[in-house]
């Protein structure tokens, strides 16, 4: 047995250890965790080395954790190292990430306590972000309902493996996860974490920005305040229809990875879209805002809740063979075409520098990129400068995407070169145009091929938009104002009530379903206004301005 270095900066511990049968030099400093096989002649043959920041367990014995706790008898010189293992699959933003793991055999019982306590002091020093309580809710019917099994029986013994407890919300209803952040005392929670898809995800970022306003004593109504950041970060568990979020924070939808990033405490910041209607806020975005055919498809779609995520594409199809366009008046706001453009071929992820960039114009005086997860707000009230642009016309789709918005049903999303958390949105128009163009350019989304480049699509990178319908047809006629009644915010928990404005509107869907859809396909009258979908959920009014 060699021990060297015990005491000496960065090399904190060394010594041989056997992986096996093979014969090793392992060494931790501050910052990896390296081991080296070594050959008969003690020449070094290949090293592996793991950064302590993705160590994410240390255990006594020959210990295994997934798919299922066990540990071997009579191993008192054992131990066995967990770390973050990134696997060759995957998609082109994102790996896979595994929960690798080396058992480890010491010549005593002295050096494996020594491995065990060096290993565990390391992890408390050099991984300051880690979260140790978490808020988990799970929603139990989101896609294909497994969120549950994949809590229980991937996600739970990674969190407990790293020393994290949790506490566990099955939701019972909709919005009950939101309503739990805006009111429950969150004292000594480091993060809340959904099981679910966009869906509760939105619940999760609703409650974190509304309490957080309301802590601070901020009326997110006005649209010229300017809002408190949250310090609460969000970690999604993907496990619903679409999981847009996850898709195009982390790259790929898997729960394990994701259980890991939220482990070693990783931090994505986000752009928040704020939508309003005249002096009201109505909800909040990070994907999509959309109105024409993302809308319908979620009118539609809401109508086959049972048929689980196929009734994306079910309602897809049926959509787009009504055929329909919509006529409206849409404003906007151009970002800095120098800093970025939707067309630049720049693909976002995590350390992107035009997001930095972004994050210092906003928040001047932050520290460094800010550390939210999730829940990082634009200041638009001093970026509101530049001139409006107007365009009216008949649209057949008007999307605004503050991140690309992909998804695996579109790898490279609504708008590949989108950022982050770079303060802009990019708005898609696409005008009305004939069927067959309209189907390029949805197909466009599944491939490689630029969805911009066609004479009826239009993209521009914006810091605000404003959707109106043209003169005489503005939004006060009777319906609509039924609808503002019945959904929008609730003046004291500055909230969406989904459920309000959600029945109504798929009672309307219903009607307008079995009608307007046979309608729009046999070339009678179709509907004069859409609604929008703001990611995936039914605004409850037409005429709206993001920022
Ligand atoms: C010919 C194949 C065309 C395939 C076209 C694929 C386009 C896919 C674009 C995906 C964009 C996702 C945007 C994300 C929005 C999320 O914030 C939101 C919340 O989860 N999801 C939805 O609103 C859910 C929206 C889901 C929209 C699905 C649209 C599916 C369209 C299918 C069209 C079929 C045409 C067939 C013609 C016979
Ligand atoms: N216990 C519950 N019962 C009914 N609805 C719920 C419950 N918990 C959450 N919800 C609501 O269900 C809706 C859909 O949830 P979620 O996003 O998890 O799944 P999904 O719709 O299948 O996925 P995606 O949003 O990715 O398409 C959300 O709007 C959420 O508010
Ligand atoms: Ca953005």
């Amino acid at each position: 047995m060699e021990l060297l270095d015990m005491d000496v900066d960065p090399v904190r511990l060394e010594s041989s250890l056997w992986v096996g049968k093979k014969r090793y030099r392992a060494a931790l400093t501050g910052w990896h965790l390296n081991w080296t096989e070594l050959d008969k002649k003690n020449r070094d043959k290949k090293t592996v080395s793991v950064p302590v920041s993705e160590v994410i367990g240390v255990e006594e014995g020959r210990v295994q954790v997934l798919p299922q706790r066990s540990v071997a008898e009579d191993t008192d010189r054992e131990f066995t190292v967990f770390y973050v293992k990134r696997s060759s699959s995957g998609s082109p933003y994102g790996l896979l990430w595994r929960l690798g793991r080396t058992q480890f055999c010491c010549p005593s019982r002295d050096l494996r306590d020594q491995w065990m306590t060096q290993l565990r002091i390391a992890l408390k020093t050099h991984s300051p972000s880690r979260p140790h309580r978490l808020l988990v809710f799970i929603n139990p019917f989101g896609g294909k309902k497994q969120g549950r099994q994949i809590y229980h029986s991937l996600v739970a013994p990674l969190f407990e493996l790293a020393g994290i407890s949790s506490h566990v919300v099955v939701t019972e209803r909709a919005n009950q996860a939101r309503d739990h952040i805006l009111k429950k005392d969150l004292t000594g929670f480091d993060g809340v974490v959904c099981v679910g898809g966009d869906g509760i995800f939105s619940e999760l970022l609703h409650g974190v920005i509304g309490r957080t306003q309301q802590e601070a004593g901020l009326s997110a109504h006005d649209p010229s305040v300017t809002l408190q950041s949250c310090d609460l970060h969000i970690g999604i568990i993907p496990a619903g229809s679409t999981d847009c979020v996850c898709f195009a924070t982390v790259g790929v939808n898997d729960p394990v990875t994701s259980a890991l990033h939220i482990i070693i405490g990783d931090s994505q910041p986000l752009d928040v879209c704020s939508v309003h209607h005249r002096s009201s806020l109505v909800r909040y975005s990070v994907s999509l805002v959309g109105y024409g055919f993302y809308g319908d498809v979620l009118a539609e779609s809401e109508r086959h809740r049972w048929m689980g995520p196929l009734r994306y594409d079910y309602s897809g199809a049926m959509v787009y063979l009504s055929n329909r366009s919509y006529a409206g008046v849409i404003q906007y706001l151009p970002a800095d075409s120098q800093l970025s453009s939707p067309r630049d071929n720049t693909r976002c992820l995590s350390g992107c520098s035009v997001c930095s960039k972004g994050t210092e114009r906003l928040f001047p005086h932050s520290p460094g990129a800010s550390s939210l997860y999730s829940s990082h707000f634009s200041q638009f009230s001093s970026d509101t400068e530049g001139e409006w642009v107007s365009v009216e016309g008949r649209f057949r789709a008007v999307s605004l995407t503050c991140m690309s918005s992909s998804c695996p049903r579109s790898p490279l999303g609504l708008s590949p070169s989108a950022h982050l958390a770079d303060g802009t949105g990019d708005l898609i128009i696409v005008r009305d145009t004939h069927p067959l163009g309209f189907l390029t350019f949805l197909h466009r989304h599944t491939s490689t091929q630029d969805q911009f480049d066609l004479p009826f699509v239009d993209v521009h990178r914006v810091k605000a938009v404003r959707f109106s319908l043209p003169t005489g047809e503005e939004e006060d006629r009777d319906e609509e104002r039924e609808r503002v009644n019945d959904g929008g915010m609730t003046e004291e928990g500055k909230r969406p009530s989904r459920s309000g404005s959600h029945k109504h509107l798929v009672e309307r869907g219903e009607e307008r379903g079995q009608k307007d859809f046979l309608c729009g396909l046999c070339c009678s009258k179709a509907p004069a206004v859409s609604v929008w979908n703001c990611d995936g959920e039914i605004l409850p009014h037409t005429e709206i301005s993001c920022k």
